[in-house]
């Protein structure tokens, strides 16, 4: 919470107008009992017109110069409001970008963005809220109070033992009510969630005929969320007649006393009135309160789930910032018995693996589905920690060198070729700040995609949508392989990332790759890749199989053999030992 209200600071100036001003609304809406109980008193039963008449244009006066504060008090709210909104939002984003997978696993992506989206919107009406009309009910029921007791304290006594009871009654339904609204807020989230994945994977429901029943989850979740929201403002709903009903009971006994205190000639006429006024005044701002009470316990519940973004602790740290050292400049990279599991699971994905790749060499990964070769790759730019052994690069462990020198170096391509809505030109030129026009076709060249895209009509300025969806799948594969060479990576990481490519533009692209002096890791499914690689390496469960040249594992190990001959037959094998004999 603390961390919140600082985004409030540099607006201080403009709050203490906004209160000020909203004090001095508040003000002249107090002193009218008075005015009126003069105007009944000095004036109206004294018959003597120039009192109603001096008493009547000092309300009007007042009422004017409040009306124009108002309009003032209203610009300033909205301002800072607004700007509180815009400042969290960005500075949310912020963090959610540095947020480790470990950090994302823990938060949903559809909780980060009502987090993002509706929380900080709760949040930002709030404000607005309090600087414009929210501060007005507690202060004129203590206002009103205050200036009852002033017009007589034995009248007012019982608005002095009536309040107290009221504001406690609606701290129990303010707390309760913020529970209520955070489990709102949740089911909030599965609503997004329901309709996140569905806008997703739209082509798969549509092919799987399954529009019924998403459809019917949405419907659930939907459902869901209005049961939740039903029921904590039922909550609030009552807390309207009780209140009504405590004040309206308080009024009864005010007039009745005030009746009986006229006669024994211990208060005036007038001065009933203001009080019963005070106690009107305090009723209205009291049946506020309701509705108070819904907007600050949502605003709890949100700014509770926005802080917790902000509290998240970050568990990958920057890197040693200061080491002097700590650069990539070969790429050469070694596994010293690394062993790896995914945070809070319990199933170990990578066991004792020792390994080392040369700067400039190719190393080709291959493995059962599942035997952890992305999870091999993640450790690389540090997207996850190890678990235990070190990883290092160029003779430095990874931890040494500073995130964004290692990340720098690094042209990473993930097995979904995931693009950006906006240009070709602009998804290739997203791998390197500043890339120029040749960098970019360079890049589209070696990544075999710059015919393909000079056949388009508008060419490097055709416009993508949606995460490329008007590509085909190895056009997408092609275009994330030019973001990461277009950064001209010393490591460059390519996971399964020429899967959708036909054997000839996947040999002319590996051809063009050795223009790149980088190491480079690829993991693939195929062979026939596997093999214009310097080394193999096959993983198995999560540990090394087996290590070294296609010869050498067509001779070491049963398991590659076994691969190599569901890829090309016996055939294959026996023209591969010939090869080797020879
Ligand atoms: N974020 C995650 N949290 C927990 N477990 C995970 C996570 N990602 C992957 N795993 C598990 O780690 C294991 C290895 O997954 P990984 O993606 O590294 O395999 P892979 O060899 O790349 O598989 P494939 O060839 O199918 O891509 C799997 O058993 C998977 O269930």
């Amino acid at each position: 919470m603390k961390k919140l209200s600082s985004f409030l600071k540099p607006y201080w100036l403009l709050i203490i107008l906004a209160l000020s001003l909203m004090i001095v609304e508040l003000g002249v809406e107090l002193l009218q009992p008075l005015f009126i109980a003069k105007i009944i008193d000095d004036g109206i039963l004294q018959k003597d017109l120039s009192v109603v008449i001096k008493w009547g244009s000092v309300m009007v006066g007042l009422s004017v110069f409040s009306f124009l504060g108002g309009i003032v008090n209203s610009f300033t709210a909205s301002h800072v409001s607004q700007s509180f909104g815009h400042d969290v939002r960005k500075s949310l984003f912020g963090k959610i970008q540095a947020f480790s997978f470990a950090n994302l696993n823990n938060i949903p992506t559809s909780s980060l963005i009502t987090r993002m989206t509706n929380d900080v919107t709760q949040l930002q009406n709030t404000i607005f809220m309090g600087l414009r009309i929210m501060a007005r009910a507690p202060l004129i029921v203590i206002g009103g109070a205050i200036m009852a007791i002033a017009v007589d304290l034995k009248l007012s006594l019982v608005l002095v033992i009536s309040i107290p009871v009221l504001v406690f009654f609606l701290g129990w339904v303010m707390k309760r009510a913020a529970n209520l609204f955070k489990l709102v807020q949740k089911k909030l989230d599965n609503v997004n969630g329901v309709m996140r994945e569905n806008l997703i994977g739209m082509r798969l429901i549509k092919a799987f005929l399954r529009k019924e029943h998403e459809i019917g989850r949405f419907d659930d979740a939907n459902e869901e969320l209005k049961r939740k929201t039903v029921s904590s403002l039922r909550l609030i709903e009552t807390t309207m007649p009780v209140l009504m009903l405590v004040m309206n009971v308080a009024i009864l006994i005010i007039l009745w006393l005030g009746s009986e205190f006229i006669t024994t000639g211990d208060i005036q006429v007038g001065e009933v009135v203001a009080i019963v006024n005070y106690a009107t005044r305090i009723a209205a701002s009291l049946s506020v309160f309701s509705w108070l009470i819904m907007v600050i316990s949502r605003a709890k519940a949100s700014a509770e789930r926005v802080t917790e973004i902000f509290e998240t602790p970050i568990d990958i740290d920057e890197g040693k910032a200061e080491s002097k050292s700590g650069a990539v400049n070969g790429g050469g990279i070694k596994f010293l018995d690394v062993s790896f599991r995914y945070p809070g699971t319990e199933t170990p994905i990578l066991k004792n693996l020792t390994f080392s790749i040369d700067p400039g060499e190719s190393l080709a990964i291959i493995g059962a589905t599942g035997s952890g070769k992305t999870s091999l790759f993640q450790l690389i730019p540090r997207l996850y920690e190890v678990e235990s052994g070190s990883i290092q690069i160029d003779g430095q462990d990874l931890k040494d060198i500073p995130l964004n020198s290692l990340r720098n170096r690094i042209g990473y391509v993930p097995q979904e070729a995931l693009l950006f809505s906006g240009t070709i030109k602009n998804n290739v030129a997203w791998g390197k700040e500043g890339a120029s026009v040749e960098e970019i076709m360079a890049a589209a060249m070696h990544a075999q995609v710059h015919e393909t895209v000079m056949k388009l009509p508008k060419q490097y300025e055709t416009q993508l949508g949606q995460k490329g969806v008007n590509l085909s799948g190895g056009q997408k594969q092609r275009l994330s392989i030019a973001r990461a060479l277009v950064r001209k990576p010393k490591i460059l990481l390519l996971d399964d990332s020429t899967s959708a490519l036909d054997l000839k533009t996947e040999s002319k692209l590996l051809a063009a790759l050795k223009d790149y002096t980088c190491t480079t890791l690829i993991i693939t499914q195929k062979i026939s890749t596997a093999m214009e690689a310097d080394k193999i390496l096959l993983l198995e469960s999560g540990q090394v199989l087996a290590l070294g040249k296609h010869q050498d594992l067509m001779q070491t190990s049963d398991l590659y053999r076994k691969i190599v001959r569901s890829q090309f037959g016996e055939e294959g094998i026996s023209l591969e030992s010939k090869n080797i004999s020879r």
